[in-house]
C-alpha cells in the first residue's frame, strides 16, 4: 500500500498522550547492491534501537538524535564518519549538524578532519558556545579544547571510498559521467527524535559528495536546510544533493508546508518535488511532530530507513520492502 512516489507510512497514535519516536535515515542513494542491503538495514536497525533506549532511559530528543546518528557515523557502510566518502585530494572532510526544537537552539560543524562524530562536536557547539556554526580550523582548535576525542586520517580513509574517488575520477572524461554523478550522493545520515516532554530534535551528519572540491560545503551543516526542529512545527533530517538542497532551503521549506497545515507526509512530496522540478534535484526527508506522527519519504532511488515507536521497529530500503518488527 506505498504510493509511487517513494514514500512510508506514518504513525499516528490515538491516544492524546505523547508517543515518544525516533526516526533515522542512512541516506539517499541510488541503487544499494543486494550484498549491502542487509548490512545497511541493520545499520539503520541499531541505530533507531539506540536512539529509543536513550529516550527510554530518560534522555531528551536531542540526546536520542545524537545517539543515533553517532551509531551511523562508526558504520563504515554509511557516509558519514568512518564511512565518509573522500574529496578531490582524497581525504575526509565531513559537515554535521543538530538543533533542539524546544528553542531553536543549534550547533553546526563543517570541513571536519580527523573526528570521528561529528555531530558530537556539533552538539558541543550548539551547548558550550556563544555561536550556532564553526568550521575547519577554528572547529579543530575548539575540538581540542574540548578533549574530543580524535582519529587519524588513516582511520577514515577506506580502501573503498579510496576506489570510488578513483572511478568517480576516471568516469568524469568518460560515458559513465552521468550514472555517476547520481551515485556520489550516497549514504548521509540523520534522525529526528520526539521525547515524553514533548520536545523535538533533528541531527544530521555527512562526508559529503565523491570528489567535492576541498572546503566544499554541502547542507547538512546549514540550519534550514540539513535539517530543523521546532517544537510548534516538528523536526525534520533531510539527505540528498547537497547543492539542490541549499537552493530551496529543503528543510524549512517543508516544515512552511506543515505550518500551512499540510500532513507530514504531504509536505514533504510538495518539497521534495519542488525541489525535482526546480533545480532537479533528488534527495529525501523524515519528519516527527510533537504528536508523536512521522513520515519518511524520497524521490531518489532509495532510501534506508527505520523507525523506533511503542514496542514496533519499522524499516525500509525501497518502495513496498517495509517491515515491521517488535522490538526487542
Ligand atoms: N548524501 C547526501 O545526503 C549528501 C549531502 N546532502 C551533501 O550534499 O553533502
Amino acid at each position: 500500500m506505498e504510493p509511487s512516489s517513494g514514500r512510508d507510512p506514518c504513525g499516528t497514535p490515538a491516544a492524546a498522550a505523547v508517543s515518544p519516536v525516533v526516526v533515522v535515515h542512512g541516506g539517499g542513494a541510488c541503487h544499494i547492491a543486494k550484498d549491502r542491503k542487509e548490512m545497511v538495514r541493520q545499520g539503520v536497525l541499531r541505530a533507531a534501537s539506540a536512539g529509543f533506549c536513550a529516550l527510554k532511559a530518560g534522555g531528551s530528543a536531542v540526546d536520542a538524535v545524537e545517539c543515533a546518528v553517532s551509531v551511523l557515523e562508526d558504520d563504515p557502510e554509511f557516509n558519514a564518519g568512518y564511512g565518509s566518502v573522500l574529496n578531490a585530494n582524497g581525504d575526509v572532510e565531513m559537515d554535521a549538524s543538530i538543533m533542539s526544537g524546544k528553542d531553536l537552539s543549534s550547533g553546526a560543524v563543517s570541513a571536519i578532519r580527523c573526528i570521528a562524530n561529528p555531530i558530537k562536536l556539533a552538539r558541543l557547539v550548539m551547548e558550550k558556545t556563544p555561536h550556532c556554526f564553526l568550521t575547519d580550523r577554528g572547529a579543530a582548535e575548539f575540538a581540542t579544547a574540548m578533549g574530543v576525542r580524535t582519529v587519524t586520517r588513516e582511520q577514515l580513509v577506506t580502501e573503498k571510498n579510496r576506489k570510488r574517488l578513483e572511478k568517480e575520477k576516471r568516469g568524469k572524461e568518460g560515458k559513465d559521467a552521468q550514472k555517476l554523478e547520481s551515485q556520489k550522493h550516497l549514504g548521509t545520515v540523520g534522525a529526528v527524535a520526539l521525547d515524553s516532554k514533548g520536545d523535538v530534535a533533528y541531527a544530521t551528519s555527512t562526508g559529503g559528495i565523491v570528489n567535492k572540491m576541498v572546503g566544499r560545503v554541502g547542507d547538512t551543516p546549514c540550519i534550514g536546510c540539513g535539517g530543523y526542529a521546532d517544537n510548534d512545527i516538528g523536526a525534520i533530517s533531510t539527505t540528498g544533493h547537497g547543492e539542490s538542497i541549499l537552493k530551496v532551503n529543503l528543510a524549512r521549506l517543508t516544515l512552511f508546508h506543515v505550518e500551512q497545515g499540510k500532513t507530514l507526509e504531504e509536505a514533504a512530496e510538495v518539497s521534495l518535488n519542488y525541489m525535482k522540478s526546480k533545480v532537479k534535484g533528488l534527495g529525501g526527508v523524515i519528519l516527527v511532530n510533537k504528536a508523536g506522527q512521522w513520515a519518511v519519504k524520497w524521490t531518489s532511488e532509495s532510501m534506508p530507513w527505520a523507525a523506533a515507536q511503542a514496542g514496533k521497529l519499522h524499516c525500509g530500503i525501497d518502495l513496498n520492502t517495509t517491515t515491521v518488527t517488535d522490538m526487542l
